[in-house]
């Protein structure tokens, strides 16, 4: 960054938060998109729509950032962030849980006391949690006379409509806050003095924090969201996580990504293996542009049951659910396997392991379809936005504390396939920073 880029102004800044306020609104208004509010009946989405559109939001982000930061000064930027960090996420993490949301009505009010008995919670702690939430803009006051109600706003509203942005909250914060409030501790004990972080997935600061009491004994986080959970709440881990992968597809457009990621039609009646394929909402929509597609959907077992509530009845003779883990040698020959967002979640060893485990089924000519997240290039772009960057360093500490994995940019991944088998040719890599995914296409050789 250019020393001069250290020294803005106040004044300098406030101009720049108004110029790209000023073009964000005129590029939703050129493509007739209602520009939120604060209110309820706002829309709750405006970034899936153009690159332009999500990068102007990105850098009146940044600008906002560092005003934000000079205005309240360099010390007071850090305490007031240490302050408010946690009991934020603590709110948000208790509203979500105990479902805050669907205890307002959209379009009314609601008392402490009906919030209360919604969410069998204690007046005193439902409106002790509310007082903060309302600081966040979760929920408001509502207007006098009925200022001892609460109503909505966008920001609530938008977690009551959409099943996706809670399970999110759900994933980021209960699942992975715990783990990542305790990465000092699993630095301490495996990683100072050390030239390298440890690969052994039994040393994560996940597995730390679940080693026993409260959070269970777990080594990680597919054995936690696997079997957490008794009678009705049994797989409600992998029942939000699925909602989250599907709402990662809606915010980032990445449907389109995958059914262009090749030309399947042109791949005539073929058999394709959707390798840790979740519930199936990937193989649905594929099924469903491309007859020409027959669908073997494969993960653990609690993805069953969600496959087989949410399988549109006119696919069932095309698309199947098989539990199938992958470490295991795959037991269907294909001519397509689609391995999408499964192995950023893993160290180099254990990626390698699901690769060599396809062999046993690999026919020559048969093609792999690898989609993955790249939020972080080995190379830092100064022309990417502050906040883009961000969403590649979360994800990737977020990595390291469940999985003691990283962030791989593409050349890293084509190493993996070369170790794994030196058979895998690759024959196209297609990578947008801007939709955070890559697409690189394999072939066995054989
Ligand atoms: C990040 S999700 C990706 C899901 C889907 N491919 C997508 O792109 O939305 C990773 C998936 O891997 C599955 N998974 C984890 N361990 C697995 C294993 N050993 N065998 C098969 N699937 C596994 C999880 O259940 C989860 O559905």
């Amino acid at each position: 960054m250019a020393a001069s880029d250290l020294k803005p102004t106040l004044s300098g800044l406030g101009a720049q938060v108004k110029e790209l306020s000023e073009t964000l609104e005129r590029l939703l208004k050129e493509n007739s998109i209602e520009a939120p509010t604060l209110a309820a009946d706002s829309p709750i989405n405006i970034s899936k729509y153009t690159s332009e559109i999500f990068v102007t939001k990105q850098k009146l982000q940044d600008s906002m950032n560092d005003l934000s930061i000079i205005s309240q000064g360099p010390s007071e930027s850090v305490f007031n962030y240490c302050h408010n960090v946690m009991p934020d996420a603590a709110a948000l993490n208790i509203m979500n849980r105990f479902d805050f949301w669907s205890a307002v009505p959209l379009d009314g009010s609601a008392s402490i006391a009906d919030i209360a008995k919604h969410t069998s919670l204690p007046e005193e702690v439902v409106q002790r949690v509310i007082e903060h939430g309302i600081t966040l803009r979760y929920f408001a006051y509502a207007k006098p006379p009925l200022a001892s109600r609460v109503q909505h706003t966008s920001r609530s509203a938008a977690l009551l409509k959409s099943s996706g942005l809670r399970a999110l909250t759900d994933s980021c914060i209960e699942l992975c806050g715990p783990p990542m409030m305790i990465m000092p501790e699993a630095l301490e004990k495996y990683a100072v003095g050390k030239p390298n972080l440890t690969k052994n997935m039994k040393e994560t600061a996940f597995a730390l924090c679940h080693s026993g009491g409260n959070w269970g004994n777990y080594v990680t986080p597919w054995d936690y969201i696997e079997n957490d959970g008794e009678g009705e709440k049994k797989g409600w881990l992998q029942r939000s996580f699925n909602e989250w992968m599907q709402y990662i597809k809606e915010i980032f457009n990445t449907n389109d990504v995958l059914l262009n990621a090749i030309d399947w039609r042109a791949a005539g009646e073929v058999k394709v293996v959707d390798i840790g394929g979740s519930g199936g909402h990937d193989s649905f929509e594929l099924a469903k542009s491309y007859p020409n597609l027959n669908i073997v959907v494969q993960d653990l077992r609690e993805c069953g049951p969600i496959f087989e509530k949410n399988v549109p009845t006119d696919l069932k003779s095309r698309v199947s659910f098989r539990e199938h883990s992958f470490f295991n040698p795959q037991p269907v020959e294909a001519d397509i396997y689609l391995i999408k967002l499964i192995l950023h979640d893993w160290p180099d060893k254990e990626c390698i392991d699901i690769l060599r485990a396809l062999r046993p089924s690999l026919k020559p000519g048969a093609r792999i379809v690898f989609v993955d997240y790249v939020g972080k290039q080995a190379e830092f772009d100064p022309n990417l936005p502050r906040s883009i960057h961000q969403f590649g360093t979360s994800t990737d500490l977020r990595m390291m504390a469940l999985f003691n994995c990283q962030e791989r940019p593409v050349s890293a991944w084509k190493e993996i396939f070369h170790k794994a088998d030196e058979r895998f040719d690759i024959v196209r890599v297609d990578a947008n920073p801007l939709t955070f995914l890559m697409i690189m296409e394999a072939i066995w050789r054989g």
